[in-house]
Order: C-alpha cells, then structure tokens, then sequence
C-alpha cells in the first residue's frame, strides 16, 4: 500500500489550497477528486458564471451608450455567451492549471475516495495510507421537495452552462446569491426572468435595506420579483413549466433552482472511521479538525461558510495547524471574518454583522451611511445607485459592513482588514485613499462619523 504524508480528497479551492502548498514545502502529497480539479468554482460556480456575468454586462452598457453621448446603430445580437463560457473553462482547467499540482500524485476521474478506517482510504480497489488526511468534498444543490419538481428536468449551477442557447424564460426558485446573479445573467442576455422566493427580501443573508435596493434595480431591469411566496408545485404543460404559487402561476421555458446547498459526503463511508457529521456537513473545531485528531474537514464540506476563499484559508490554516502540532489560537478561524460579494450589478458586499444580526445581539450600536448619488466619481460612471452602511459605536468600533454600489465587492476589503486587525473609523478617515477611486466612500463614511460625534460634543481621540 503507498503511504502518503497527507492525502486529500477533492481537489476544489479547499483541496487545491492545501495540496499545492504541502507539495511545495517538500510533503509527500496525494490528492484525489472523481471529477475535475478545480471543484464546483472553477468548473460549475465562481468562475463560469461571472463569466457568463461579464457577457450579460457588456451587452447591458453597450445598450446605454447613450448615457456617455455615444450611439450604437443597431441591436446587439446575443449570439453564444453560453459556448464562451465553456471555451474559458476549458482554457483554465487545462495543461496550465495541472502543471501548478506536478508535485502532487493526483488522481482524478478515476473513482470516489471512501474510508476503510481513519488512516485508510480507498479509491475503486486500491488503498492508501497517510499521517493526515484532509476531506474536501463541497457540496452539492440542494432541490426543495416541492411537488411536482423531481419529475422535472430542472437546472442547477451543474448543468445550466451546458444549455444549448439562452432561454426565452427562466423561473429562478431562490433570492440568494446563485438566484440573484443568474437572474441578471439570464435577463439581460435575453431571458424574461422571474424569482420566486420564501425569503422577504433578495439576498436575504445580507442586509434587508440592500436586498430591497437590487430588488428595485431589479425590477427597472425587467426582472420579476416575488418574495415571500410559497411555491405549491411544478408541472410539465404543453412543453413548458409551470410554478403553481401562492402570488400566481408563472410559465417558463427552463426552472432553476437554487434553493441553498448540502454537504457531499454520502460515498465517504465516515463511519469506518469514526468521523462525526450532520445534515449540515462533517462536525468540526475552531481548526477545522473534525473529532478524529488526524482527520481535518476543510471547506464547504464543513458547512461554515460556503464561499471559495473560505474554503481556500481553511485550507491553508488547517494545513498549517497540521505543521505546528499544536492549537496555537492565532490559527483559530473565529479570527478571521469572511467578507462575501454578490457580482450582481450593483455589486452586493458585507462583512461582520448586519444591522439585524447588532439587533439580536443587543448591541449598542448606530448605523453611519453614505451614499454613491453624493459622489461624483459614481455620478460621472454613471453608476449613482448604492450606498456604504457602517455598523459601529462611539469608539468608531466597527462591528460590520454592507456595500451595495459599483466595486462593492472591492471596497469591502478594507472593513474586513479594519475588523481583523482591530481598527476603527478613525483609522480609516486618517487614511489617504487616492482620488477618485470608488473606495473614497469608505473614507468618506468614516469622516460622517467623526462629523456627527463632534456636532454632538462626543468626539474623543
Ligand atoms: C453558481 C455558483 C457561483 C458561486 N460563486 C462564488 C463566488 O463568486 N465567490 C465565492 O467565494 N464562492 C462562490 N461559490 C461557492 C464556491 O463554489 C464554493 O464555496 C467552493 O467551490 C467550495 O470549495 P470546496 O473546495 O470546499 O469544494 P468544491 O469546490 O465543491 O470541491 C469539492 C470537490 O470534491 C470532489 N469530491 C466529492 N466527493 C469526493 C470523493 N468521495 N472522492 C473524491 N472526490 C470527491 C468533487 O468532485 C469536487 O471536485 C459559488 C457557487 C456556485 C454554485
Ligand atoms: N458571489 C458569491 O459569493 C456566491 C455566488 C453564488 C453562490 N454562492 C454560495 O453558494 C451558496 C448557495 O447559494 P444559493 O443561492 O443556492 O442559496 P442561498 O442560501 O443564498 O439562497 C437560498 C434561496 O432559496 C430560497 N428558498 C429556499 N427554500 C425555498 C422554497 N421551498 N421555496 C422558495 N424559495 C426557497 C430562499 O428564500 C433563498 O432566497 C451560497 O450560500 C453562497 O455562499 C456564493
């Protein structure tokens, strides 16, 4: 049996993240996945559809040229964005990106990994062993049981870049970052999109007053929103899709369905190795290490945060929970915020906690806010819809961030860094940001802050 410093099964951003860098510092590394490296982001998720994002962005701006005294005669064919996508999916899953794990014995398409007991796994009939083994696995959608749908052929984040052409309609079940982004894809490529959604407002992880503000975005856009809904069932008539609901009943070409995730882990066999897991994925600690001391669930497979970079920096400090040998607790991953960013146009950004989550938790808080309409970078982008919503006290503590707004995804950086490393409001207004870059809002929030303690008499530093 080949024996192994580390193995790791499924080689998305998780399995990538510690595989690469165990086999640069000199581990002796396996890596397996039954399907392709890269995992769910580079071949189902991030990657292709902000791909399918950027074609749907293009075609919208170049149908408001005339915002910027320009025209274009005639109209914009939508011809194959979907075979664009595949094409750069297979440019990037290619020669180049294998080359990057040549230090790793891989093998993919070959088989699923499962334990024979915790040192042990097997792939079809072989075995090996190692020291440690790091479990990677993602996660898959989750279809909802309503009615009527597993009787259907919907789509998922897994077949939807397969499509042929862009539908004329698509009913999207889910307002959540998959259902946001792909509605706007779909829209503005041609599709008459409709969400429907148990949630009362869009993105409802986020924060309400942003959701209701793409919701708006949304809907000048052509795109139907309907929160709050219960869906009855989901019929075949006459070769199109019906969803029964209780707003109405809405006809489709194609359903998507993006109704949250569950955790890959049924062909492991965690029981042989004594591995505890739930419903919401495989148990573990503040290391990501699950009950088995040698055994670490890295990822979404763990179902702490379902984003790649997550995935990527459980990946990393895990492995170098690994090497240390101890629980040294500045690896803990309570330390580390995870900012998210959903790539809808505005862009949808937050880190920390949301004004409703300070609510719950009783904190003494108020809300500082400044909007892009105040700035004239935003004004002459032509951008001017969003806004910058700090959650924070009279210390400048910052407790959170949402952004809605043109490079949301961005600006929200500089509150993460800001909440991870303990700063304040008063050290973001300090700091010079280079004008006229959209990330001036967030010094410009920070100022409205220190303007507002000194009106009232409560400045202190
Ligand atoms: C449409 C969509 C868009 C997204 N966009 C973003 C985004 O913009 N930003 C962001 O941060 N996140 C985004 N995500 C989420 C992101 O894709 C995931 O958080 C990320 O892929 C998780 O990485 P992972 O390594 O934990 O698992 P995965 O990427 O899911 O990889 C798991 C791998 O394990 C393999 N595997 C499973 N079981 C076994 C087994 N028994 N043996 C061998 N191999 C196995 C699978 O084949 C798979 O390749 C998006 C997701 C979707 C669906
Ligand atoms: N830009 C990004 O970072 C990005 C993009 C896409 C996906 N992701 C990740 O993928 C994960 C999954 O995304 P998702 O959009 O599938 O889930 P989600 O958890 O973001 O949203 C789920 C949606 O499904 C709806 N829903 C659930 N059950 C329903 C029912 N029975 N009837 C009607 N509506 C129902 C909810 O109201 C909600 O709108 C996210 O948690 C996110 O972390 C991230």
């Amino acid at each position: 049996m080949k024996v192994y410093d580390i193995i790791v099964i499924g080689m998305g951003p998780a399995g990538m993240a510690v595989s690469g860098m165990a086999s640069n510092m000199g581990l002796k590394v396996l890596g397996i996945d039954g399907e392709k490296l890269g995992g769910e982001c580079l071949n189902t998720g991030c990657i292709p559809s902000k791909s399918l994002l950027k074609s749907a962005y293009f075609k919208d701006s170049a149908e408001h040229l005339n915002k910027f005294g320009l025209n274009l005669k005639g109209d914009i064919e939508v011809v194959n964005p979907l075979e664009i996508v595949r094409n750069q999916l297979k440019m990037l899953t290619g020669e180049g990106l294998h080359n990057k794990f040549s230090k790793v014995d891989m093998i993919l398409k070959k088989g699923y990994a499962k334990f024979i007991n915790s040192n042990t796994i097997k792939v079809n009939d072989v075995e090996y062993s190692a020291r440690t083994i790091f479990i990677a696995t993602g996660t898959k959608p989750m279809i909802v049981p309503i009615p009527g749908l597993s009787e259907i052929d919907v789509l998922t984040n897994e077949n939807m870049f397969n499509l042929d052409k862009i539908p004329n309609s698509l009913t999207i079940i889910g307002g959540g970052a998959i259902g946001t982004e792909m509605a706007q894809a779909f829209s503005r490529l041609g599709s008459d999109v409709t969400i429907v959604q148990m949630d009362d407002h869009l993105i409802p992880n986020g924060d309400e007053e942003a959701g209701k503000l793409l919701e708006k975005v949304f809907n000048k856009e052509g795109i139907k929103v309907f929160n709050s809904t219960t869906i009855n069932k989901v019929e075949m008539q006459d070769a199109k899709i019906v969803t029964f609901t209780s707003k109405g009943n809405f006809i489709s070409d194609e359903i998507l369905v993006a109704t949250g995730r569950k955790p890959v882990i049924d062909r492991l066999d965690l029981d042989s190795a004594g591995i505890k897991y739930d419903k919401k994925g495989i148990k573990v600690d503040e290391f990501n290490r699950t009950n088995i001391k040698s055994i670490y669930a890295v990822g979404d497979c763990n179902g702490v945060n379902l984003l790649s970079h997550s995935a990527m920096h459980q990946g990393m400090t895990s492995l170098m929970h690994m090497l240390k040998g101890n629980d040294d607790n500045s690896l803990k991953r309570s330390n580390f915020p995870v900012p998210w960013s959903v790539f809808t146009s505005p862009e949808v950004a937050q880190v920390g906690l949301s004004e409703k989550m300070a609510i719950n938790k009783e904190i003494d808080f108020f809300i500082v806010k400044e909007e892009y309409k105040t700035y004239a970078r935003a004004i002459t982008d032509g951008k001017p819809e969003g806004f910058v919503k700090i959650i924070t006290d009279k210390k400048g503590k910052i407790y959170g961030a949402t952004i809605i707004g043109e490079a949301a995804s961005e600006l929200i950086q500089e509150w993460t860094m800001a909440i991870q490393n303990n700063l304040t409001m008063f050290n973001i207004m300090m700091m010079q940001h280079s004008f006229p870059t959209i990330s001036i809002l967030n010094k410009s929030v920070a100022e409205k802050w220190m303007m507002m303690l000194v009106k009232n008499g409560e400045m202190e530093f």
